[in-house]
């Protein structure tokens, strides 16, 4: 047995019978799923007796967002928080494969963004947020359809269409992915609310490039982040794109944001409705 902390999630023992099914489903949908270095692993599940219980891997930096947030200024203790140029390379290299091993087993991750990536002790990044893949792939969902209205802002445009979604759907939220990591979390498309998002993209707009992106991010960035579909690159392409672009990348320069982070103003520019409930731990 290795010594890997874990997390422990527990099933309320007043959870009501579809509520019992649906966890055990989910457990066994990240059983099937099997292992993979970038996906958080499943160590064992308690299914015979209450409560029901599912023992995944701990990643103790927690959801990549609030860590950016943490990262955006230099503290003086110390800390792991420094994002260079090379780490933004590496974590998205990391995040990509996840993807990509999904897309294999005919996965459509729908809800990719810095939310749903855990960051372990030697900043591996994992790629979480199962719970919409899960629903997609045990509920026939009409396509385009949006599991959750708070996540427009990271949402292709087919998505806010109410088109047929795709792999490359998660390849536009993969680039927004990588947009939050070199602003260290700032909201996608700031100045635009979600519903006018859609309308923003269809007139040909796109997000500007942050003052910390270098030319070779920033490509791939704008390559995701294609209108058309079928314009976006693969992720083995993105994948190799990504590990060229780590050789060369700055490794010395930490990323930083001069002003703290305003929760509110974050919450209205990226959209989420006011039942929101987000804090930096
Ligand atoms: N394995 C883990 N290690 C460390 N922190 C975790 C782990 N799993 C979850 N967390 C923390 O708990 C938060 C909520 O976890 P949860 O599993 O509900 O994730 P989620 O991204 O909301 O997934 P879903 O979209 O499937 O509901 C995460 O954002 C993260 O901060």
């Amino acid at each position: 047995m290795d010594n890997r902390d874990v997390i422990l999630r527990t099933l309320k023992e007043t959870a009501i019978d579809s509520e019992r099914q649906s966890f055990l489903g989910f457990a066994s949908f990240l059983s099937e799923l099997g292992p993979h270095p970038f996906l958080p692993g499943l160590m064992g599940v308690v299914s015979l007796r209450t409560p029901l219980i599912t023992v995944m891997e701990e990643l103790v930096h927690r959801d990549l967002l609030g860590f950016l947030w943490r990262c955006r200024q230099d503290t003086g203790v110390e800390s792991p928080c420094d994002i260079t140029e090379k780490r933004i390379f590496t974590m998205g290299g990391q995040v990509a494969s996840a993807l990509e091993y999904l897309h294999g087993q005919s996965c459509i991750h729908g809800n990719v963004g810095a939310r749903s990536v855990l960051v372990g002790r030697d900043l591996t990044a994992k790629l979480w947020g199962l719970g919409p893949t899960y629903c997609k792939k045990t509920q026939a969902g009409t396509p385009g359809e949006l599991q959750n209205i708070a996540m427009r802002k990271w949402q292709a445009p087919e998505v806010l269409a109410r088109r047929p979604v795709s792999q490359s759907s998660d390849v536009w939220s993969f680039g927004i992915l990588l947009h939050e990591i070199v602003t260290l979390g700032d909201p996608p498309f700031p100045k635009v609310t979600a519903s006018d998002l859609l309308q923003y993209l269809q007139r040909g707009k796109t997000q500007k490039r942050p003052a910390n992106c270098s030319n070779s991010l920033f490509s791939i960035i704008k390559s995701c982040g294609e209108f058309a579909p079928h314009e976006r690159p693969a992720l083995a392409e993105v994948i190799q794109k990504l590990k060229s672009g780590e050789k060369s990348a700055n490794n010395r320069t930490v990323l930083r944001v001069p002003e703290p982070l305003d929760i509110e103003k974050y919450l209205r520019e990226a959209g989420y409705g006011e039942a929101y409930n987000y804090i930096v731990l």
